[in-house]
C-alpha cells in the first residue's frame, strides 16, 4: 500500500480542488492511504518538507513552480526525503512542460500509482535551491513589481502588462556574471537548471531538470526595442540563438551590479545581487508519466 501525502496551495492560479479530490478517489480505489492538506500561508510546503518524520512514500505538491520550490527548500533539511509528484497548477507551471506532466486527473492518479520515477536536479542561489531558474535584471524586476490580484486576474498576461508598464521608466543597470573563471556583462542574466521558461518557451535546448548540468544566458541589452526583440525571440523558441545572447553552461558562477539588482527565483522575488550559484550535491526523485 503506497502512502501519499498532497499537499495542495489554494491560492496558486488554476487551484480547483475537484481535480484533487478525483485524484485522491483515483489513488483511494486503487489501495493507496492518501491525505490532502491545504496550505494556510507560504512557508507550510517548506515546513511540512522538512519534517523527518514525514513517513510518506510520495509527497504530491498541487501547485505551480513555487510550491514546489518549497517542497525541494525543506527537503534540504530532511535527511530522507520522499519521492516528489505535481498536480500542475500555478500560472506558467514551467516544471509541467519540463517533465511533461499529464493535465488530467486519472492519467495524474496513474502516474503516481505507476511511480516511474527520474532524477530532479536543482540549483543553488546563495545557497536556496531553483529547479528552474534564478535570473537578475528585468524579469525579476517584473515579479518583484507583479501585484498578486493582477497576476490572479490575468494569469500570465499580468506579466507582460507589468513588463510594459516599469520597462518604461525603469532604470537597468550592468551586470557582471563571473563563470568558472570567466567574465561576461550583460543587463538581464538568467541561470537555468531546465529547457524551458516562463511555460513552454525553450531557451536552453540542451538542458534539463532531470539530467545535471547548469546554463546561464546574458541577454547583452534590455532597452524596449530590445526586451521586444528577444520576447518575439522567446515566444518562437529561439531566444538562445538571438544576437545579443549568449549561452554559457558552468558549474559556478557569481552574478554582480554596480547596484543591487532584483533576483528572481523560479517565478518568485528573492532578494538581489550579488547571487553566487551552483548545482546542487544530488538529485531528488520525482515522479514522471
Ligand atoms: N496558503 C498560502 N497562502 C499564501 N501563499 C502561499 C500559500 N501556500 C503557498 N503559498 C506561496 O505561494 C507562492 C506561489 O505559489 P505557486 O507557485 O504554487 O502558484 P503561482 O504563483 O500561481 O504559480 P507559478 O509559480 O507557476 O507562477 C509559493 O511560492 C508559496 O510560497
Amino acid at each position: 500500500m503506497k502512502n501519499v501525502l498532497i499537499i495542495a496551495n489554494p491560492t496558486s492560479g488554476g487551484y480547483d480542488p475537484r481535480r484533487i479530490e478525483l485524484i485522491e478517489d483515483y489513488l483511494a480505489q486503487a489501495g493507496c492511504k492518501v491525505e490532502i492538506r491545504l496550505t494556510t500561508h507560504a512557508g507550510e510546503i517548506e515546513q511540512i518538507a522538512s519534517d523527518p518524520r514525514l513517513a510518506v512514500d510520495v509527497l504530491v505538491i498541487a501547485g505551480g513552480d513555487g510550491s514546489v520550490n518549497e517542497a525541494l527548500t525543506g527537503f534540504q533539511v530532511n535527511a530522507a526525503p520522499p519521492d516528489l509528484a505535481v498536480i500542475p497548477a500555478g500560472t506558467a507551471n514551467v516544471l509541467a512542460h519540463e517533465l511533461g506532466l499529464p493535465k488530467r486527473p486519472l492519467a495524474i492518479a496513474r502516474s503516481i500509482l505507476a511511480h516511474r520515477t527520474k532524477p530532479l536536479h536543482f540549483g543553488l542561489a546563495n545557497g536556496h535551491p531553483f529547479v528552474l531558474m534564478a535570473s537578475a535584471g528585468m524579469d525579476a524586476d517584473v515579479v518583484h513589481a507583479l501585484p498578486l490580484a493582477l497576476k490572479r486576474k490575468f494569469g500570465k498576461l499580468a506579466y507582460v502588462l507589468t513588463a510594459i508598464k516599469i520597462g518604461l521608466t525603469r532604470r537597468s543597470s550592468e551586470m557582471t556574471v563571473e563563470v568558472d573563471g570567466k567574465s561576461l556583462t550583460g543587463k538581464l542574466i538568467v541561470a537555468t537548471n531546465g529547457r524551458f521558461y516562463g511555460g513552454p518557451f525553450v531557451v536552453c535546448p540542451d538542458a534539463s531538470v532531470t539530467t545535471s548540468g547548469l546554463h546561464v544566458l546574458v541577454l547583452q541589452k534590455d532597452d524596449p526595442i530590445s526586451a521586444l526583440r528577444f520576447g518575439i525571440a522567446l515566444l518562437l523558441g529561439r531566444v538562445h540563438k538571438a544576437r545579443g545572447v549568449t549561452v554559457t553552461a558552468f558549474e559556478k558562477a557569481k552574478i554582480l551590479a554596480k547596484a543591487p539588482t532584483a533576483v528572481q527565483i523560479d517565478g518568485d522575488p528573492y532578494g538581489a545581487t550579488p547571487v553566487a550559484l551552483e548545482a546542487g550535491a544530488h538529485g531528488y526523485t520525482i515522479v514522471v508519466p
